[in-house]
């Protein structure tokens, strides 16, 4: 192994950069060539391969959004995109890739790994829909972002007596909406790995309004509906004064927390580990509070590891 080249792909997340220069200065360390892959699976089909130095990854360790940009490229989903991808990296000598980016990146990456090129993968989406790891790269940012927020909404909340509809990201998958809603004191969390009934969230509006609460959040992944309509209903339904707020990609920037850039600092170090030692086709990962890893096959399956004991209880204490 002498040459190792590294990309972001998919959505962008807070500790991607400081992934990026654990992987840099971990193969400079080793004495070895790093070279950067710009705009995801689209640089890899153009081969923008650009070297990379101890200075390169200067001043990134504390900056959101990555250095190398990202891309969502269709092109690489065909036959002759992922030819040409192999094509340039055999041009460019490189004998190892690691790939920073969430679960559809990872069936970029097992395709590469699997026609010869030892590929290692690193969770970075604030998704958090990973199967094989508890954690991804800025997801715990996304959360303290989408708090702040929430926690800002509350005051209005409280002062108008209006109930809040508040939507968050997640494609797929509850996660933000779980952790955010529960650090808030939601009255209702609505997430795809439970689904909702329109009448339990009407009956816990009511429920609190009955004791004097004026005033309920309702935090809601885009991946189980539409904010918007979720409010539109509770409007139709009762009198409350109710308003919807989509946070969306405020939630994707800003400055990693330190939670983050202590994973992709050592989820970072660890993929170059693995690579060096000959390892190929494996995810970094974090589980039980210790780095593991596991296989791209694992990795790219449905993950169904959301905590729903924090559902109930964020149920039960927001009465
Ligand atoms: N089934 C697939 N086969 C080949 N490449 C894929 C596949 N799914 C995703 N990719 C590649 O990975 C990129 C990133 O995936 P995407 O789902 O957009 O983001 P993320 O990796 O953050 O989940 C896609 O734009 C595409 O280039
Ligand atoms: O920024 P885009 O391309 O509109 O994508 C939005 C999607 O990306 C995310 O922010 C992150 O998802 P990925 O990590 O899978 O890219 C999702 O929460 C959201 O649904
Ligand atoms: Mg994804």
């Amino acid at each position: 192994m002498k040459k190792i080249a590294v990309l972001t792909s998919g959505g962008d997340a807070p500790g991607m950069n400081t992934a990026i220069r654990a992987v840099v200065r971990r193969v400079l360390f080793k004495g070895l060539d790093v070279y950067g892959v710009q705009n995801g699976m689209k640089g890899l089909i153009r081969g923008d391969f650009i070297p990379m130095d101890l200075g390169s990854v200067g001043d990134i360790i504390h900056r959101g959004g990555t250095m190398l940009q990202s891309t969502r490229c269709e092109e690489f989903k065909t036959v002759e995109g992922q030819q040409q991808a192999l094509n340039q990296l055999k041009e460019n000598d490189i004998d190892g890739l690691i790939i920073i980016g969430g679960d559809g990146s990872f069936k970029a990456a097992k395709i590469l790994n699997d026609r010869g090129l030892p590929t290692i993968g690193i969770p970075g989406t604030i998704d958090n829909d990973i199967a094989g790891t508890e954690y991804s790269i800025g997801f715990d940012t996304a959360v303290n972002t989408a708090v702040e927020a929430i926690d800002k909404i509350r005051d209005t909340a409280v002062s108008h007596e209006r109930t809040y509809v508040i939507e968050v990201m997640g494609r797929d998958a509850g996660d933000i909406a779980l952790w955010a809603g529960m650090c808030t004191g939601a009255e209702s969390i609505i997430i795809p790995e439970v689904g909702y009934d329109p009448t339990d969230v009407i009956d816990r509006v009511k429920q609190g309004a009955k004791r004097g609460k004026m005033h309920s959040i309702i935090v809601v992944a885009e991946g189980v509906g539409k904010g918007i309509e979720i409010g539109e209903m509770i409007k139709q339904e009762t009198e409350y004064d109710t308003k919807v707020s989509i946070l969306g990609h405020l939630q994707r920037g800003g400055a990693p927390s330190a939670f983050d850039r202590m994973i992709s600092s050592q989820m970072g170090a660890k993929a170059v580990d693995l690579l060096v030692e000959g390892k190929k086709g494996l995810m970094v990962g974090f589980k039980n509070g210790k780095l593991i890893h596991t296989s791209f096959e694992e990795a790219s399956e449905e993950k169904h590891n959301i905590d729903l004991s924090i559902y109930h209880l964020a149920r039960s204490l927001s009465i």
